[in-house]
């Protein structure tokens, strides 16, 4: 599939949203994931700065560096052919000045191979969002849980329950869209309130834990996959317990190590029984020399 597949863009996913078509998003942070996600017809890979909770070992996504995001957004691209690979702005850069927003966004595209680049946030990040978009840079908006501001929500919970953060939600993603992202990540809201801002909005919105009426979905990879950990967020569903066969193929590998039958005679080369002879023979005279 992937291989005859032109390339995902922009466009792409315009036309995916007018045809009714869902889009289908997932993380990937390195180069054996994005194959596996772009083989698997991926539209989107997220270089997600989730990197940082299912990959690096942080509690949260804000100790995720523009470096850290650089070097697993390289490794990504180096994967994909044809897939739309976005990175995450880390933590607090959508907040810095135009020129260092700018920059940042800039090295994943120049450095890095990025397509666009993901910015978490609303009215507060309205003229950056705006200056990027006027260099050029595609910008994929995020609103609704926005885990980079977790310790000032004071956990990860669901977003626009009340009519009052419903209604706020619903003028960001138009501002947003006004000031020219291509493309909307909703987090952890109530799916009749993604349904409706999907239906609002033009560009694509594509929901995490936002229900069924969003133009696409996106999921963690190590999520689907159930690795690394035994606990998920409640909107994930796990297609393949691949953290347990992980496992599985590394204890027996252990073991197999333990009990000496790993490894075989052709897990190795060999040398002619002559060649072994002669060094041998070789030794003893220096023993006896
Ligand atoms: N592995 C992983 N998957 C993710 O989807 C994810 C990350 N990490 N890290 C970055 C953010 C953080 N995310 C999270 C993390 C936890 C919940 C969570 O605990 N949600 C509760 C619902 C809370 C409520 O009731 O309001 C849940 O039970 O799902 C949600 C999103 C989503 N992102
Ligand atoms: C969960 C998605 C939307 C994300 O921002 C990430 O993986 O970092
Ligand atoms: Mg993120």
């Amino acid at each position: 599939m992937s291989e005859s597949r032109k390339k995902v863009t922009t466009r792409t996913l315009a036309r995916l949203k007018q045809e009714n078509e869902p889009i289908a998003m997932i993380t990937a942070y390195d180069y054996p994931s994005a194959k596996i996600a772009e083989q698997a017809g991926a539209d989107i890979i997220l270089v997600g700065d989730s990197v940082g909770m299912v990959v690096l070992g942080y509690d949260s996504t804000i100790p995720v560096t523009l470096d850290d995001m650089l070097h697993h957004t390289k490794a990504v691209v180096r994967g994909t052919k044809n897939t739309m690979v976005v990175a995450d702005l880390p933590f607090m850069t959508a907040h810095l000045s135009s020129d260092e927003v700018l920059r940042a966004a800039g090295r994943l595209m120049q450095e890095a191979g990025a397509y666009g680049v993901k910015m978490e946030g609303g009215s507060e990040i309205l003229s950056n969002v705006k200056t990027l978009a006027a260099a050029g840079i595609p910008v994929m908006g995020h609103l609704g849980l926005t885990p980079q501001s977790v310790n000032q929500i004071g956990g990860y919970v669901i977003q626009g329950k009340d009519q009052k953060t419903a209604r706020h939600l619903i003028d960001e993603a138009k501002r947003l869209e006004e000031a020219g992202i291509f493309s909307l990540v909703l987090e952890c809201v109530p799916e009749e309130l993604a349904g409706l801002i999907s239906e609002k909005c033009s560009i694509p919105v594509i929901g995490i834990g936002a229900g069924r009426f969003c133009d696409g979905q996106v999921l963690v990879f190590h999520d689907v996959l159930s690795i690394g950990n035994d606990w998920h967020p409640s909107f994930v569903k796990v297609y393949q317990e691949a953290g347990k066969a992980m496992l599985q193929g590394i204890e027996t590998y252990i073991k197999e190590v333990k009990q000496r039958v790993f490894p075989e005679q052709r897990h190795a080369s060999h040398l002619s029984s002559e060649l072994v002879e002669q060094l041998y023979g070789g030794l003893e005279g220096e023993q006896n020399g």
